[in-house]
């Protein structure tokens, strides 16, 4: 109930889950791939990507700040 409340925000919108848990651990937890996470307090941060600008249906995490955050640890 609560993730199709957060989904629903999500469409409406830009929805950002932020968190001191890494941002892996976030998204198992709400599995959405409407939102932007920012785990770590921040230092890694992931938003939804649309494939498509023309039907907007497919939205996919892909873009994520991991391998600049590899580089600091
Ligand atoms: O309430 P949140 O914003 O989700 O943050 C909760 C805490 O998240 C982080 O701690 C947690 O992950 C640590 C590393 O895996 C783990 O050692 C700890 O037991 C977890 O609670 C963060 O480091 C904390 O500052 C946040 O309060």
């Amino acid at each position: 109930q609560m993730r199709a409340a957060v989904r629903h925000v999500a469409s409406l919108f830009p929805t950002a889950i932020i968190s001191g848990r890494s941002r892996d651990k976030v998204f198992d937890f709400v599995k959405l791939t409407e939102l932007y996470y920012a785990g770590s307090h921040g230092m890694d941060i992931m938003g939804p990507i649309r494939k498509s600008e023309s039907n907007g249906h497919h939205v996919e995490c892909v873009r994520s700040t991991d391998s600049e955050v590899k580089q600091l640890s």
